[in-house]
């Protein structure tokens, strides 16, 4: 049960980390045409757009290892699983390759994001963006979608030692925003964003919109839900 309103939550907070996928940017388009050239390279079947939404979210090596995995298993290949681990290593080159080339030009921004975000800095919140995409190509879209100069800090899955939905990130975040994890609201569109929140201390609202897993976002322990996020002020 909801006991405090989203715009309250907002009030409640010094600051907010926003996630980037699925959240602030609908990047599918990106990630199908790097994992389809990527497959090209490997010689590999291609894999249907609709199904690399579920596996987005827990980083580029989580991503290859469930495409790999799905289309070797398709081939009829046993082990699938060990075979797509032992192929990472090439997979992750060619597709960081491609990704670099494609960045931000099969994606766009959701509806409400600059208004959300105006809103938040309106009202003297500190921003940063905290995504699993590697920091690199996450400071890159963001100044593709103007979106670069609304936070003090960008850090990917690359940044720390470990990814959401591990507490870290965010825990080294609030350290970089000089802000407690209490005053630090987390903005996400998966159950990784909310588990890696309640593990850091933070309050969660999560976004309806986004890409969780294949799974009912109204279904996730979240502190409240937005259908966009301009719903935030
Ligand atoms: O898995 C990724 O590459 C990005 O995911 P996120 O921006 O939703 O954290
Ligand atoms: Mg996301």
């Amino acid at each position: 049960m909801t006991l405090v309103s989203v715009p309250q939550l907002v009030q409640q907070s010094t600051a907010a980390m926003i996630d980037l996928d699925g959240t602030m940017v609908d990047t599918i388009g990106d990630f199908a045409k790097a994992v389809d050239a990527m497959l090209q390279d490997l010689r590999l079947p291609a894999i249907d757009a609709a199904r690399i939404e579920n596996m987005v979210g827990k980083g580029s090596e989580h991503l290859l290892v469930s495409v790999l995995t799905c289309v070797l298993g398709e081939r009829g290949q046993e082990d699938a699983a060990a075979q797509a681990e032992a192929l990472l290593p090439q997979a992750l080159e060619s597709y960081q390759r491609h990704y670099e080339r494609i960045n931000g030009q099969y994606s766009r921004a959701y509806p409400g994001v600059v208004e959300g975000l105006e809103a938040l800095q309106a009202r003297g919140l500190k921003l940063a963006c905290l995504t699993n995409k590697p920091t690199a190509f996450a400071i890159e879209l963001l100044a593709a979608k103007g979106l670069r100069t609304y936070f003090s800090c960008v850090f990917g899955g690359d940044a720390f030692e470990r990814k959401k939905p591990d507490p870290m990130p965010l825990l080294k975040t609030c350290e970089a925003l000089g802000t407690t994890p209490a005053q630090t609201l987390m903005v996400g569109d998966s159950s990784n964003d909310a588990r890696a929140a309640h593990a850091a201390g933070c309050k969660v609202v999560l976004v309806t919109y986004g890409y969780n897993h294949g799974e009912p976002i109204r279904g996730v322990d979240a502190d409240g839900f937005v259908d966009s996020l301009a719903e935030l002020a």
